[in-house]
Order: C-alpha cells, then sequence, then structure tokens
C-alpha cells in the first residue's frame, strides 16, 4: 500500500516540530484536526446556514466546535472499522457540501479508508461513470443518492459498505446514526497512517476528454495545506466564506472558521449576492474562497445595486481554476477594502498549488499583455514546486530522457514536480503513460498546458495543448489568439478551433458577441466580421486567421468554472 514518495515528501523542519510538539500521532492528514481541536477546541469550526431566518433580519446558523468536529469524525471512523470497514477500501462520497461533509471527509480519512471525491458539477453521466471506474466498495451518500446507487447497482457491484446519511429504505447497509452508535461503543483503535498511504481519489473536470482519477497520498494533502497556509498567510482564527466546497476541509485543518453560505456550489454563477453580504454582517469574514463564475455574479450585483462595500471585513480572496481577467480584478477591487489582496493560484487536480499571482501585478502589469496575445500570466511558483517548459509531444515520455528543455520566453509544454504534485491516475490509469515522466525517485506531472517562462521565472498560460490549432510546423494556441479578438468591444468571448486534422488544419475563430451587440440584420453582421478579420491582420499572431464564425448561441463552458470552453464540441460542429 506504501507507495515510495520523494524525500521533498517528507515531513518539512515545520512539520516536524509541528508534530513532535503536537503529539500528531501519525501522517494521517486528519490528525491536523485533532491538532486544532486540542489548541481551540470551542472556537466555532463551521458555521452553517440553515435557512431560517429570524424576527430581527438574522439568518440562523448550525454552528460546529472544532472538538465537536474532531469527536464526531472519531466516533463516526471506530464505528466503521467497528462494523468491519478496513483501511485501503475505497468509499464513495455522495453528499453535498455541508458542515455533514466536512465532518465525514475526516471520519473516512481517519478510518484510512480511501475517499472517492467528484464535484456535481461535472454532470450526472460523468459522475455515474467515474464511481463506477473507481470500483467503490461502499458509499456514504444521503437517501436520493443511496436510492440512485440502488437503481444502479450493476454498476457498482462491489459496493457492500453503504451508509445512509439520513432515512434509509429498502437498501441495505447501516444509517449515519447507527454507524456513530457503533463508535461510541466501541474500543477499535484507528488505524496508524503514512504520509505516503493512499488518501483520496479526486476527479478533474473533463475539459479535455472523460475526468481523470486522481490519487492523493496523506502527503499531498500535508504539502498543499502547508504551502498554502505559508504563502497567503493563513493564521488560526481566521474567518473563510467558503463559496467553493472543498477549501472548507482545508479550513478546518488550519483553525479557521469555515462559514457556509446560503448558496449551490455546483452553481457559482447563480449565487445569490445579498445573502453573502448577510453573511458577511453576521461573521465578518476575512477570506473567501470562490471561483471567477462567483465573483463576476457578485460585482455585476454590487454594480446594479450600487452597493460599495459589500464585505468590509474581507482581506483575502482567493479565486481559483481559471484565469480572472484584469478587468474582473480590477472591478472587485472597487469593492473590497484598499488593502485586500486578491490571488489567483493555479494549478490542476492532479498539482496544487503550482503557482499565483496577486491582483495588483496582474492589474497593472500582465493583463495588458495578455490583452497582446501574449498569454495570462499565472504567477511564480509555489515553494517546492520545480517546474520546466518542454518541446510540446503529444505522445508518451516515459522517461527524462526524453524531454527536450525550452529555453526561457519558448512556448512549450508545463510539466511539473514537488510534494504537492500527483504521481498517478488510478481511474483511468492508461492516461499515467500520457501525464507522467519518471526521473529516478521523482515523477514528473504533464499539465497538459502550453505557455513560456519569463525572466522573472513566471508562467505565462497560452492554452491546453490538446487544443491548440496545428499546420505543418505552425502552431496557433488558444489564449494569445483568442486575446486578440477579445479586444474588439461587441465580443464577449470567443473560442480558436481548428477545420480537419492535427498537423492539417484550418484555424477558426468562433465569437460569443455581447448579447446586446448582436448586429440587427446580415450587412451589419458582415461588417462586424470584416472588422474582425482587420483585427486579426494586423497582429502576427492571427494574421493567418480568415474564418470568423458569430455564434447565436454562447460558446459551450463548463459549469463549475463559466469559463473552460468545450472546444472539442466547436471543433466536432465544423467538421
Ligand atoms: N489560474 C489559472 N489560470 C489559467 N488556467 C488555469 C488556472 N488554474 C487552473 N487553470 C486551468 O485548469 C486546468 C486544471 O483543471 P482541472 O484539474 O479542473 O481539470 P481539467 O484540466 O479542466 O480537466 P481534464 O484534465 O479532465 O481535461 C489547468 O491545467 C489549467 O488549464
Amino acid at each position: 500500500m506504501n507507495e515510495p514518495e520523494p524525500t521533498s515528501d517528507r515531513c518539512s523542519g515545520d512539520d516536524q516540530a509541528e508534530q513532535s510538539r503536537s503529539n500528531v500521532r501519525d501522517g494521517n492528514v486528519a490528525s491536523r484536526l485533532t491538532l486544532v481541536a486540542t489548541l481551540m477546541p470551542s472556537a466555532v469550526s463551521i458555521a452553517e446556514s440553515n435557512g431560517t431566518v429570524g424576527s430581527g433580519g438574522q439568518r440562523g446558523y448550525s454552528l460546529t466546535t472544532f472538538e465537536n468536529l474532531d469527536q464526531r469524525s472519531t466516533d463516526i471512523a471506530k464505528g466503521l472499522l467497528a462494523w468491519g470497514v478496513k483501511p485501503g477500501m475505497r468509499i464513495g462520497m455522495l453528499v453535498p457540501f455541508s458542515a455533514s461533509f466536512i465532518e465525514l471527509v475526516f471520519a473516512l480519512l481517519k478510518t484510512g479508508v480511501v475517499v472517492i471525491l467528484i464535484d456535481p458539477g461535472i454532470g450526472r453521466k460523468h459522475l455515474v461513470r467515474c464511481l463506477s471506474d473507481a470500483k467503490p466498495d461502499g458509499f456514504v451518500g444521503i437517501p436520493k443518492a443511496q436510492a440512485i446507487r440502488t437503481v444502479l447497482r450493476r454498476r457498482f457491484p462491489d459496493a457492500r459498505w453503504n451508509v445512509t446519511v439520513g432515512k434509509r429504505y429498502c437498501w441495505g447497509g447501516k444509517t449515519l446514526d447507527q454507524i456513530i452508535q457503533l463508535g461510541k461503543g466501541s474500543d477499535v483503535e484507528l488505524p496508524m497512517i503514512q504520509r505516503p498511504d493512499p488518501a483520496a481519489i479526486i476527479f478533474t473536470t473533463g475539459s479535455t476528454g472523460p475526468p481523470k482519477g486522481v490519487q492523493y497520498t496523506h502527503g499531498t494533502f500535508h504539502a498543499q495545506i502547508d504551502r498554502i497556509r505559508e504563502r497567503y498567510d493563513i493564521h488560526r482564527g481566521s474567518r473563510d466564506l467558503a463559496c467553493f466546497p472543498l477549501f472548507g476541509l482545508f479550513d478546518a485543518v488550519m483553525g479557521v472558521t469555515t462559514i457556509i453560505p446560503d448558496m449551490d456550489p455546483t452553481k457559482p454563477a447563480e449565487v445569490n449576492t445579498q445573502r453573502l453580504i448577510d453573511a458577511s454582517e453576521d461573521w465578518e469574514f476575512d477570506q473567501a474562497f470562490g471561483s471567477p463564475a462567483l465573483w463576476n455574479t457578485v460585482i455585476r450585483w454590487c454594480q446594479q445595486n450600487q452597493v460599495k462595500n459589500p464585505f468590509p471585513h474581507l482581506r483575502r480572496v482567493l479565486s481559483a481554476g481559471a484565469p480572472v481577467p484584469a478587468a474582473t480584478m480590477a472591478a472587485l477591487r472597487e469593492l473590497l477594502d484598499e488593502d485586500a489582496k486578491i490571488y489567483t493560484p493555479y494549478g490542476a487536480t492532479e498539482a496544487l498549488p503550482i503557482a499565483s499571482i496577486e491582483s495588483r501585478q496582474v492589474i497593472s502589469e500582465t493583463g495588458p499583455a495578455t490583452a497582446k496575445g501574449k498569454g495570462v500570466c499565472v504567477g511564480n511558483r509555489f515553494e517546492g514546486v520545480q517546474w520546466k517548459v518542454i518541446r510540446v509531444d503529444d505522445g508518451p515520455l516515459d522517461s527524462i530522457d526524453q524531454i527536450e528543455e525550452l529555453p526561457q520566453g519558448k512556448i512549450g509544454e508545463l510539466m511539473v514536480s514537488g510534494p504537492m504534485v500527483t504521481r498517478q491516475y488510478v481511474v483511468r490509469a492508461d492516461q499515467n503513460a500520457m501525464h507522467k515522466v519518471a526521473d529516478g525517485d521523482r515523477v514528473w506531472h504533464r499539465m497538459g498546458d502550453v505557455g513560456y517562462l519569463d525572466p522573472q521565472d513566471r508562467f505565462w498560460f497560452c492554452g491546453r495543448k490538446a487544443h491548440r490549432v496545428t499546420k505543418g510546423k505552425k502552431a496557433w494556441y488558444t489564449v494569445p489568439c483568442e486575446a486578440v479578438f477579445n479586444a474588439h468591444p461587441s465580443v464577449y468571448r470567443s473560442a480558436l478551433v481548428g477545420r480537419g486534422q492535427p498537423g492539417d488544419q484550418q484555424p477558426v475563430i468562433m465569437v460569443e458577441l455581447y448579447p446586446e451587440k448582436q448586429p440587427a440584420d446580415e450587412p451589419a453582421q458582415q461588417a462586424l466580421i470584416a472588422e474582425l478579420q482587420t483585427l486579426a491582420k494586423r497582429n502576427p499572431l492571427t494574421q493567418s486567421i480568415d474564418e470568423i464564425i458569430l455564434r447565436q448561441e454562447p460558446l459551450p463552458v463548463d459549469i463549475r468554472h463559466n469559463s473552460k470552453i468545450f472546444r472539442e464540441r466547436l471543433a466536432a460542429e465544423l467538421q
């Protein structure tokens, strides 16, 4: 079960000091929660809006202290072990993001099982397929999820350990209450877990093919937590508005209060901003984590309602998963305290966090370069990350001897290594060959992103490797080319797509206009296309792009970030 890990994944000096100071018993990432619970037992760990509103207009919250969270997750873990669940089994989580979700994930980690985590935002079809491919030994799920699991039971032949969070109907297994009772009455010991032991399988978004199941070890989580805490200077006692569910898990082990707002986390663009403002009044949160889609909605709402300072205590905004345009950053800054910082971490499910940039740099320096087609600067590396830009290759690269590292400034594909970089896919394991490069003890992960490094060792993202358009030796990259068209005032967003087979493609630009800028008739449409063609001709990056299509419908994007354009679908429309 213990795979070899690079030496850099071992405890850092700080970790060791913290571990010995606090008697953290093992390498289980959940042991950090136990440590926090001993340091600040009665502090609020999770405040979850419960949908009630008092006579004075205040919203009701269900509160969980760190001690409660630690104790209940231990009871559940012991109950699962007493029932017969074994470390190393794979258990799927089918509980929507909530205090209960956080508690259950810690419980499963304490049990030593491998938690299968899937963002429901990836859609029903992908969800069932991913879960089935992960071959779960059981599920922890709400009644609705267990009912669906029962109907689809042939897809999950090994799923025998099923816990229902709520009322159990005709399907087997136990209820969560029964598990807690079992745990309370049991003297079973929690297993000793080491950092290289597997902790979770987390799925990618599936922007470039079906989602892949990434194996996280406890060490991966430790590295993520340490790097995020250090770089963003996060301290115990902070209060985080968690609009991006998984961050609630990190908050708990950092001693940060998680405030779960009244919103559907799978639809961030539909957030009700007034409810976030209410949460700010109630909790004075100083940190918030959300996707760019969420911040866009917040900005628009505040502008329309002339709300000037919606979150007066907020000092740290983390916006992850996709680039945040300079204009969005500037608009968000307008709403925040002058000292507030807005960070955009860069990374992928397989490797997070890799780099980060702060809004001031984007607004004053890198954003204008992005608009000219230089790519999106995602910032400099987190400590412990190593990266290389190598010549683009569409095939596997088995070992480090097969790569060709490119000089600074040249566009190639990015590969990374470090303790936060996962070593393998365990679902769609065939993809390991395409993404992993062996280098002695170390494994490099090929991000599937193209771009270049600048003289300050910052990475400039130029798009996905799979989305580049090629003709002979010539390549067009999505982000730089699209930026040229996005600069036109009528264009909301655009997508570069190839007509034909890779290596012999014609670049085509598909354009989504602002709704109010739709041309009224055919001549107006032709005039707009001509303007865009002139814009293309003026820039060496795009001068060979002749074909421009104005789409009537919006470009297809992922729901999770509302920004990852499904270019494969568009390409299929063209063929
Ligand atoms: N700050 C950022 N700026 C630009 N792009 C980003 C940023 N952060 C993440 N990304 C993009 O998101 C990708 C990682 O996304 P994720 O792990 O959710 O899966 P995916 O790559 O979209 O899906 P799949 O691998 O299944 O195709 C990165 O490789 C990069 O392309």
